[in-house]
């Protein structure tokens, strides 16, 4: 994401924990009423929270050993006032069966009998005709409806017809683009499958995190088809000779609007460019994406020919709305900052108690809330006797073997809480994973969408929790104008499971009590101490580096810094966390990137790129500048 110069807002720090005192607890003040609010957010209400926020200054409360309650001081609940929504429709399955399609029978056979797959998805029944026939396509389907398939089954099937057979001398035929690492290991795996009857055939993949060295060899040896990421592809089509591309008749870009907006956009043209001067037959392009976006259509114009329009909807005049599996149930809950990190533990301990085997998957902003939540989590939850799953982590600044480790491990598993974060939000097909949790909100309604999509694939049942605070309300109506319904969770009945499974005298009690044990953790352990401030400071940086249409949902103005701190179990003041001070956060003259780079972070926050490492790089860092975009 980018946050252009004449946006930059001015980010004067509100520093103010104002933990409340001791005495306060006993009090038991009364917790405010919920009130109905129009989600808007007017700047007159901006500027009076944040008068609020300074004006209840608390008592000279020293960081340590004071436990400020969670439930005063907090802002209303809004009872928010849903309009009504009739999501799109889009049929997953059609008709239709493979063994009616015009292909080889050991492809039919493989599919039926290996793959267990029978029946067309309704976006496979449209998109394979075209692509078979050759056609340039873009393509728009749902997640989790197979489309895939409908590009792969159609190249293999093409290789496999010519004579004579080709081989590896003849070098590439096919290139596949997807944005991570993660979805071109399983895109490759995807043609090991639809190869097995034609094994002259040879799928291989270029992905970051890899020596060069060993993918040369690879290389060397000749794949037919070609799966990688933009940075990995581009690198090696310009400095690997043994990898030639003038047989390539075959190029699809996956994802497409990700890859588009994500920084890649410069790579993907150089690639296709080079590919371009290269090869010497036609070119077969398709592009696929759950949501298609102007700047794929831009892309679409330059990279296509002629392409036939997909799009798996009833009504295809629909594009502009977005499309969510019916079989995906979707809820949010509103919660107050200082309340965030109890009430996602006593969801977790709600849906994965015990007696259950459940999947689930938590979305955190940046690679250090993962780390640290999953730390946190894992050490005071895994532990007790309610829970009864691994917990897992997921983003970019791991290393290559340790993310592939945990992809394999957690497809692989039957329970488990991965914390992940956007690295995992596209493409990746996880079995049975039963619930999707959206800690911090995604930037945009499309995020949304493929975020939730890991769940409720090609047919199967799946729910989702988006999580909200009060100033947060407004991006409901954001995916209502899109079509999207969303059920109202509460915090008190997750609240109220962590009361009920830690048998407590009150709601008020049980969330305190466990506030407490994630807080002396903190304490006690300096290692996470300093994963809880550097997880802090990362999400603070995100939050204040919404794009502009995200913004009035997630304004950084309405954020309360020490309620904030208190979601991470920090009981110091923002001012001493991580050296968050009010001259780094003023944006404007001092901290622009002279140069007028659209360097997402700018000067001001130049000593803050070690906290945001892009999921996306390719990991080629000689002469490659250390990707910014797509920033997590
Ligand atoms: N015709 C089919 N019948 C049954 N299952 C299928 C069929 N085609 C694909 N699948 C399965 O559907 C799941 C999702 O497929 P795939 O990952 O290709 O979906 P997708 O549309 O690319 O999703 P996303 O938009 O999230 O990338 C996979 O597990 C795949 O095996």
């Amino acid at each position: 994401m980018t946050m252009a110069e004449d946006n930059a807002i001015d980010i004067s720090l509100n520093i103010n924990s104002s933990p409340v005192k001791p005495d306060d607890l006993r009090r038991g003040e009364k917790r405010k009423r919920r009130r109905h609010v129009e989600p808007a957010v007017t700047s007159e209400r901006q500027e009076q929270s944040v008068t609020e926020e300074t004006a209840e200054e608390g008592p000279d409360c020293k960081p340590q050993g004071c436990i400020s309650s969670l439930f005063v001081n907090n802002p209303d609940i809004p009872v928010f006032a849903h309009h009504v929504v009739k999501p799109v429709s889009e049929p997953v399955f059609s008709s239709q069966n493979f063994r009616d399609l015009p292909i080889h029978p050991f492809m039919i056979s493989n599919l039926d009998l290996n793959l267990g797959l029978h029946k067309l998805t309704t976006v496979q029944e449209k998109a394979l005709p075209v692509v078979l026939s050759g056609k340039d396509a873009l393509i728009r389907s749902q997640t989790g409806s197979g489309k895939t398939l409908a590009y792969a089954l159609p190249i293999v099937e093409a290789l496999q017809v010519v004579r004579p057979k080709i081989s590896r001398a003849d070098g590439v035929q096919a290139v596949v683009v997807v944005p991570t690492r993660e979805l071109a290991l399983q895109t490759y795996e995807w043609f090991v499958k639809l190869v097995k009857p034609f094994t002259w055939l040879v799928p291989g993949y270029l992905v970051g995190g890899e020596k060069r060295k060993a993918e040369k060899a690879r290389l060397r040896k000749g794949i037919t088809v070609l799966v990688g990421t933009p940075g990995r592809l581009l690198d090696h089509v310009q400095h690997t000779k043994s990898l030639q591309f003038d047989k390539v008749g075959w190029l699809v870009v996956d994802e497409a609007d990700r890859l588009l907006d994500m920084g890649y956009e410069k790579d993907v043209a150089s690639f296709i460019k080079t590919l371009d001067l290269q090869r010497q037959g036609d070119r077969q392009t398709v592009l696929l994406s759950a949501t298609l976006t102007s700047s794929v259509k831009k892309l679409a114009g330059l990279a296509l020919q002629s392409p036939v329009f997909i799009d798996a909807a009833c009504d295809e005049s629909l594009v502009s709305h977005l499309v969510i599996p019916q079989s995906l149930t979707q809820f949010y809950v509103v919660t107050p900052a200082k309340l965030r990190l109890v009430t996602l533990s006593a969801f977790v301990i709600w849906k994965c108690e015990m007696s259950d085997k459940r999947k689930m998957l938590i979305f955190c902003a940046t690679q250090d809330m993962v780390d640290f939540h999953t730390e946190l989590l894992a050490r005071v939850l895994g532990g007790s006797a309610q829970v009864n799953v691994e917990f897992f982590k997921l983003h970019g600044n791991m290393t290559q073997k340790e993310r592939t480790d945990v992809f394999k491990t957690f497809r692989a598993a039957d329970s488990g809480v991965l914390l992940c974060t956007d690295v995992a939000a596209r493409g990746l097909d996880l079995p049975h994973v039963d619930w999707i949790v959206q800690f911090t909100a995604p930037s945009s309604a499309a995020d949304y969408v493929h975020r939730v999509g890991r769940t409720a694939r090609v047919g199967s049942a799946g729910a989702a929790l988006l999580f909200l605070t009060p100033s947060e309300v407004q991006f409901i109506r954001q995916l209502e104008d899109r079509r999207i319904r969303l059920q109202e969770e509460t915090m008190d009945r997750c609240l109220k499971k962590l009361q009920d499974a830690q048998r407590d005298s009150s709601l008020e009690t049980a969330a305190t009590g466990l506030q407490a044990r994630f807080e002396t953790a903190v304490l006690e352990h300096r290692g996470l101490h300093d994963l809880a401030c550097k997880a802090y400071v990362s999400w603070v940086r995100f939050y204040a580096s919404y794009p502009k249409e995200a913004r009035p949902a997630f304004n950084f103005k309405e954020v309360h810094l020490g309620h904030y701190a208190k979601s991470f179990a920090l009981r110091d003041p923002p001012s001493t966390i991580g050296g968050i001070g009010r001259q780094q956060w003023q944006r404007g003259r001092t901290s622009r990137d002279k140069k007028g780079s659209s360097s997402e972070l700018g000067q001001g926050y130049s000593t803050l790129t070690h906290l945001v490492t892009s999921e996306f790089s390719s990991g080629l860092e000689s002469g490659r500048k250390k990707r910014r975009k797509g920033k997590q």
